[in-house]
């Protein structure tokens, strides 16, 4: 996708066309050293070898408590032969081995006589010694340059005689806020403005890198502003992070005024999100490198990642972090355009002994889907998206451990899982209840396709008027069973102090509707309430307008923007908006019959007996728990 403003260069070139760049520029190819402290060297990264000053132990010493003996004095000992040795010292584990001696015997295996001690075992020479130089020998390699410095890393220096450290600074990053809608966090908001999450989520990266971090005041979108704000930012920054601005809006002056500080090396680049990047660097003494980073929160925090992180660690002299990955199969196709490395967030659960990966939302500005994340997976620039079911790799965010522990839950969203998820995990860190909704039918499948534990459904089958059921014969085996959750109430949101009058479905013909997505549970029920009634959907204004979850249609209502949507009482709370009930449906947890005695799923059954949480789903307003737990099938 090509524009007149933004280029396409792909990752790699893009990478190697920035540092060419910064050495043109002559930007630091480090930063300098500094001499620190042992005790304050974790975090830094060594810019010399550091050699072992001393050995440790620095003399032969005692591994045990007992008694220091010469192994001569012993040969022969045995249960049935006993030697008594006179010549001995008692000795405690870690003190100098006594001269003369060269063997310790535990403590416990001394039986002390009148006449001295007796052993029941010959010792060879140099038990339970700790020889000089066991640990480290003096003069020995103890860590290259390049090495990032660990707890246990400055311990061994210490044992070594090593008292300071020559490391390489922190970094220095300095980010710079831009925006005349952007307000500090914290400020009361006027419409069309924004807080500024990504300075906080910029900072904390940088520091998480290792790096100093400091954040400027907010710039007012005005390039000469700006470009001052970068001139005094590269004066005592090692990177720049110059937010905002980076695409082809009337107010994105971030390319401008990079090339106004310095030079532009890449404006746009074959990633998404992080696009509209742009690479370059600030003029000064020396020259500073800066990243036009997008304004898309999750543009933000990849483009971090991806760019930012691994010249922080070049300028330590350090190895870039990498994280663990691990191969998963999708849970659904996952288109991607062809020409863009596509960084998708992805939930993993482990189902039927593979691991799974669901795609969050692939949205820029949806930041929850990496809060969200458990993975990250590349579809490369080259590659047209993956179809359900593709092997994939995926670079973890999480550890393996809770990814094995978590109940992957597909289909139709409802509170009450998201209730039980944090229930669930209030009472047991490592357990995770990930919900994704893809309708009620989409989980079904995903269940049959054995890509999730539980399909959370309430289907209605137009035909019988029957609930999930009549679905569950159609489309899986009889392996399956059905828990009932709850029964929610279902009905017409509408704007508060419902003003149109609408009384039920009767009405629909003279509104404007906003309806529910293929597949979704809520739009077969609307379908099922037309046929009863006779009424043609194609007489409803807006049948064809979808929205993908209750809450967004009742947004779409409280912006105005539709004046009737079918969804769940808590949704239209949530926008304080009025309710006209039509129906009461039972939402059920299909799954496989024999994961019923899974035990990474018992936790959740247990909690659905408990009395305080149906009390619990009672107060959110619109459900019922009569049938809560109820085995259906
Ligand atoms: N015609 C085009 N429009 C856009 C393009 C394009 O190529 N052509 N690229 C799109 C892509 S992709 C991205 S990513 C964004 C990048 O936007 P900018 O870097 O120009 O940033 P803004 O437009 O100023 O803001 C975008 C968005 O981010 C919010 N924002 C800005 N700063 C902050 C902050 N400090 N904390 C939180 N949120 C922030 C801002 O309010 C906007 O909502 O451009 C697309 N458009
Ligand atoms: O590429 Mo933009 O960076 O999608 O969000």
């Amino acid at each position: 996708m090509n524009s007149p403003f933004v280029s396409d260069v792909p990752a790699a070139e893009a990478h190697a066309a920035w540092r060419e760049a910064r050495a043109a520029a002559g930007c630091p190819a480090r930063v300098e050293t500094i001499r620190v402290p042992v005790g304050e060297a974790v975090g830094r990264v060594t810019a010399a070898p550091v050699w072992a000053q001393r050995s440790s132990p620095a003399f032969d010493s005692s591994g045990m408590d007992g008694i220091a003996v010469r192994a001569s004095d012993t040969v022969g000992a045995s249960e049935t032969t006993p030697v008594v040795v006179t010549d001995f010292e008692v000795v405690d584990t870690g003190d100098p081995l006594p001269p003369g001696y060269d063997a310790v015997v535990m403590r416990e295996h001394v039986h002390r006589t009148p006449e001295g001690a007796e052993l029941r075992a010959a010792v060879p020479p140099y038990q339970h010694v700790r020889s000089i130089g066991e640990d480290i020998s003096a003069a020995e390699l103890l860590l290259p340059e390049g090495h990032r410095l660990r707890p246990v890393d400055v311990a061994a220096c210490a044992a070594a005689g090593v008292v300071e450290l020559t490391v390489r600074r922190a970094p220095t990053v300095v980010i710079i806020p831009t925006g005349d809608e952007i307000r500090p966090i914290g400020s009361d908001l006027k419409p069309g403005e924004i807080l500024d999450t990504n300075s906080l989520m910029l900072a904390a990266q940088a520091r998480e890198a290792g790096c100093d971090a400091r954040v400027t005041d907010i710039v007012m979108d005005d390039p000469e502003t700006i470009t001052a704000a970068l001139r005094a930012a590269a004066e005592e920054a090692d990177l720049v992070l110059l937010i905002a601005g980076s695409s082809a809006g009337r107010d994105d002056y971030t390319a401008r005024v990079v090339s106004s500080a310095g030079a532009v090396a890449v404006h746009g680049v074959a990633v998404r999100p992080g696009h509209p990047v742009v690479l370059g660097t600030a003029k000064g003494d020396p020259a500073t490198p800066v990243l036009g980073v997008p304004g898309y929160p999750v543009s933000a925090a990849l483009t971090f990642d991806i760019f930012a992180a691994p010249l922080l660690a070049e300028l330590e002299g350090a190895a870039p972090r990498e994280r663990p990955s691990t191969t998963a199969r999708l849970a659904r196709k996952l288109p991607s355009a062809i020409g863009m490395d596509d960084w998708v967030r992805v939930r993993l659960g482990r189902v039927q002994d593979q691991i799974v990966a669901t795609p969050l939302p692939r949205g820029a500005g949806v930041l929850t889907s990496l809060v969200r994340a458990d993975g990250l997976l590349v579809v490369p620039a080259g590659v047209e998206g993956h179809h359900a079911g593709t092997e994939v790799r995926v670079e973890l965010l999480r550890g393996l451990n809770e990814i094995n522990r978590t109940i992957v839950a597909i289909g139709s969203h409802d509170l009450v899982l998201d209730l039980a998820a944090s229930t669930l995990r209030a009472a047991d860190p490592l357990i995770t209840l990930a919900s994704s909704n893809v309708g009620s039918l989409g989980g079904l499948v995903a269940l049959r396709d054995g890509l999730c534990h539980i399909a959370g459904s309430h289907l209605l089958d137009p035909a019988t008027g029957e609930y999930t059921l009549p679905y569950v014969d159609k489309l899986l085996g009889d392996d399956i069973a059905v828990i009932r959750l709850v029964h929610r109430d279902q009905g017409l949101i509408v704007a508060p102090g419902n003003p149109l009058g609408i009384k039920g479905i009767d009405d629909l013909a003279q509104v404007r509707y906003v309806n529910r997505q293929r597949g979704a549970g809520t739009r077969a029920l609307l379908d099922y309430e037309l046929n009863q009634r006779g009424i043609d959907p194609s007489t409803i204004p807006g049948y064809s307008r979808e929205e993908h979850t209750h809450l967004a249609v009742a947004a779409a209502v409280a912006a105005g923007r539709a004046d009737a949507g079918l969804g769940i009482l808590a949704a239209a709370r949530a926008f304080d908006l009025d309710f006209v009930p039509v129906a009461q449906e039972p939402y059920d947890l299909v799954l496989r019959a024999n994961d019923l005695s899974n035990p990474l799923l018992a936790p959740l059954w247990t909690l659905l007996d408990r009395t305080d949480f149906r009390a619990s789903v009672e107060a959110l307003g619109g459900y019922s728990c009569a049938e809560t737990g109820r085995r259906i099938r």
